[in-house]
């Protein structure tokens, strides 16, 4: 692989800091893609690689992804993204957080980290003893917006998901819609459960099958295997799992004229999302629906900084907003001919200036 400074990847970021901590072994890259609508805000990744140039590639494309975000979330906040390399047994020490706390401390507020995958609440909580540059911490009674960004995430995608289906099933309701949910986790899990308090039919699947087989039971869904999931025929296909499943083979699996879900970078390569359009399959452009977490999170910050409480009635009004920067993608696309993530990447790199 060539040296990651070379990489397409590398070079529209403002700057990427690599953390090396020899007494707790902590290893991390804090990739800041964009400050240009305010400081970069993105979570932190807690993951082993293979090879640290993953994590690199990892770090590059997920903090130009946040740029994108939460741009298009109408948010004051650029895009970043920090990876922990983490040893092949996972170690995570209160030592290791402490360390990854001083160096977001040392960046002086131009990079701000919450949760994302292997890290959680009660992380976020040991590195904010170290920097006041975080958010994802625990809301404490409920009323205000903050801590943990799944439900979020999940509401922005229920609201996004309704308008996919507005848009192109002409249907105002999700009465008997049939939605194949890929991954119940924190954001498949609470988006299934939206989904069945409208009436969707739901078919679940997550590689954790007994996880699955629960929430099924609960909702009065069906289950099928992980590995079918993405073929089944539906409504709407939901990926909530993994990223780079629309590949040549996904895309052609599909059997559904939506796709609309909160997994992060669905698409394998950019022709993906003209492979989908070249089908008549409608996307929804996963930094779009899937920003609910981060309206929270960043709303949560803002609020901190300014000594304030964050109202959580204002979060539920932003994520309300979500169908309208989709309808806004749609429509444009509709006109142009150009894919929806074509239509999108265009208009958040336009509000970020590039
Ligand atoms: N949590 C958030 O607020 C948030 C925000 C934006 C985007 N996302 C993205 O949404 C996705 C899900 O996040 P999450 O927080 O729910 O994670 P999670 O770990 O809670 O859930 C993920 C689920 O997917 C399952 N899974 C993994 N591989 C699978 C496969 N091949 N087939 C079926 N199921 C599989 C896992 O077993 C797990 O149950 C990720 O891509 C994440 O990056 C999450």
């Amino acid at each position: 692989m060539a040296a990651f400074w070379t990489e397409s990847d590398f070079d529209d970021h403002e700057t990427v800091t690599l953390v090396r901590d020899a007494p707790s072994g902590l290893t991390a890259i804090v990739a800041i893609h964009s400050t240009h609508l305010g400081p970069a805000a993105g979570g932190t990744r807690f993951w082993h690689y293979a090879d640290p140039s993953l994590a690199m590639r990892d770090a590059l494309r997920l903090s130009r992804g946040m740029s994108y975000k939460n741009a298009m979330a109408g948010l004051p906040m650029g895009g970043g993204k920090a990876v922990i390399l983490a040893d092949d047994k996972n170690t995570k020490t209160p030592e290791m957080l402490a360390a990854f706390g001083d160096a977001v401390q040392a960046l002086g507020g131009r990079y701000i980290t919450a949760e994302d995958v292997g890290i959680g609440e009660a992380d976020m909580v040991a590195v904010a003893k170290r920097t006041s540059f975080v958010s994802g911490l625990p809301s404490g009674d409920g009323s205000a917006a903050g801590g943990d960004p799944g439900p979020f995430t999940a509401m922005g995608i229920y609201h996004g998901l309704k308008a996919a289906v507005a848009h192109k099933l002409g249907r105002d309701d999700l009465k008997g819609v049939h939605v194949a949910v890929q991954g119940t986790g924190s954001v498949g899990g609470g988006l299934a459960r939206l989904l069945a308090r409208d009436g969707a039919r739901l078919t679940l699947a997550d590689r954790n099958a007994v996880r699955a087989e629960a929430l099924a039971e609960e909702l009065g869904a069906q289950t099928v295997g992980a590995d079918v999931i993405m073929s089944v025929s539906c409504d709407v296909f939901s990926p909530n799992a993994l990223g780079a499943i629309l590949n040549d083979e996904g895309v052609a699996r599909l059997d559904a004229p939506i796709v609309a879900g909160g997994a992060n970078n669905q698409l394998a390569l950019p022709e993906h999302g003209a492979a989908l359009a070249a089908r008549g399959i409608l996307y929804a452009p996963d930094y779009v629906i899937n920003a609910g977490g981060i309206i929270s999170v960043a709303l949560e910050y803002l609020a901190r900084q300014s000594g304030e409480h964050c109202d959580i009635n204002e979060v539920r009004l932003r994520l309300k907003q979500i169908p309208e920067r989709l309808f806004a993608i749609w429509r444009e696309s509709d006109a142009s001919g150009r894919s929806p993530d074509e239509v999108a990447d265009a208009m958040a790199q336009k509000l970020i200036g590039r």
